[in-house]
C-alpha cells in the first residue's frame, strides 16, 4: 500500500510524518516503519509519527523509533506534529493532544512551537549523572571535552551498562557555557547513535541543571547540534511543572512511498 508522508525536522532531529486519521496505516509492522526510517533504503529518519484522531482533543500522536519500535515520548518529535497538524488544518495556533506521556499543549507562532511538557517529581542525583524521566528516560552526565567526545561509543555503552540495560536510557553529554546556557549532545534510545537534538534530552538537561544548582534560572537555552532550543518551567513543592520546550518545527518536503 502507498503512502503520502510529510518530512519535518525540529533543530535537526527528523522525522516522517503520516496523517492517519483514516487508520490506513498498519501499525504492528515494525520492519515497514524501520524501512521507512532508514536513510539509505527508505526515506530516512530518527523517527515517525501517526498523526490519528482524538475524541475529546484536537489529535493524537503515536510515535515510534527508527528501529521501529513504538517508544515513550519524543518532544521535538510533539512539535513538529504540531506543525503538521496546522499544515493539514487540524488546527490554527493552539493545540491540545495526546501522547503516550498524557496530554499535551502547544502553541505555534511562525515556526516557533511551544510544547508544554510533563510535570517532573522525581530527579534522581548520583555521583557522576542525574537520572530523571521527561516522558523518555534520560541519563545526564558533564563532558568537558564534549566537542571531540566520541558520543555514539560512550552514549552506547552507558545505555546498555547498568542500571539500565536492555531497556535503555537516552543519554546527554552537557557543557556548561554561562549560567542559563547548556551545550548538549545527546545519543538516542533507539536511534542507537547521536541525534542532532531531542526535545525530552533538552528538557532533562535543563531540569537536571536547576536541581543540582547549575543555574539558578527557570529559562534556560540549550544549543544542541542542529541548533537552539529553550526550556522554561516553574518549581513548587520539589515538582517541575508548567514545562515548556520552544524552538522551531520545520517541514522539509513531501512524498509517496
Ligand atoms: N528525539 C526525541 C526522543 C525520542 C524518544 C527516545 N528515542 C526514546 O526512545 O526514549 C525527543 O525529541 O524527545
Amino acid at each position: 500500500m502507498q503512502h503520502t508522508f510529510y518530512k519535518y525536522q525540529g533543530t535537526g532531529n527528523d522525522f516522517v510524518m503520516i496523517d492517519n486519521r483514516q487508520q490506513t496505516f498498519d501499525k504492528n509492522n515494525t520492519k515497514q516503519v524501520a524501512f521507512l526510517c532508514d536513510r539509505r533504503f527508505g526515506i530516512g529518519a530518527d523517527g515517525l509519527i501517526l498523526l490519528e484522531n482524538h475524541l475529546e482533543h484536537d489529535f493524537k500522536m503515536v510515535y515510534y523509533n527508527a528501529d521501529g519500535n513504538e517508544s515513550s515520548m519524543c518532544g521535538n518529535g510533539g512539535r513538529c506534529l504540531v506543525a503538521f497538524a496546522k499544515q493539514l488544518g487540524v488546527i490554527s495556533d493552539k493545540a491540545v493532544f495526546e501522547a503516550i506521556d498524557g496530554l499535551h499543549h502547544a502553541t505555534i507562532e511562525g515556526d516557533i512551537v511551544k510544547l508544554q511538557m510533563v510535570d517532573v517529581n522525581t530527579v534522581e542525583k548520583h555521583e557522576n549523572h542525574v537520572f530523571l524521566d521527561t516522558g523518555s528516560p534520560h541519563h545526564v552526565q558533564f563532558e568537558e571535552n564534549i566537542e571531540d567526545f566520541n558520543i555514539k561509543s560512550k552514549g552506547a555503552e552507558i545505555r546498555y551498562g547498568a542500571p539500565y540495560n536492555e531497556a535503555g536510557s537516552n543519554v546527554n553529554f552537557v557543557k556548561k557555557q554561562s549560567d542559563n546556557e547548556f551545550r548538549v549532545r545527546t545519543y538516542e534510545r533507539g536511534v542507537e547513535g547521536e541525534t542532532l537534538s531531542c526535545g525530552t534530552g533538552v528538557t532533562a538537561v535543563a531540569l537536571a541543571m536547576h536541581y543540582i544548582g547549575e543555574t539558578e534560572k527557570n529559562h534556560v537555552t540549550l544549543n544542541v547540534e542542529g541548533g537552539k532550543l529553550e526550556v522554561c518551567f516553574d518549581v513548587e513543592n520539589n515538582t517541575y511543572n508548567n514545562v515548556w520546550l520552544i524552538g522551531p518545527a520545520k517541514f522539509v518536503f513531501k512524498g509517496t512511498i
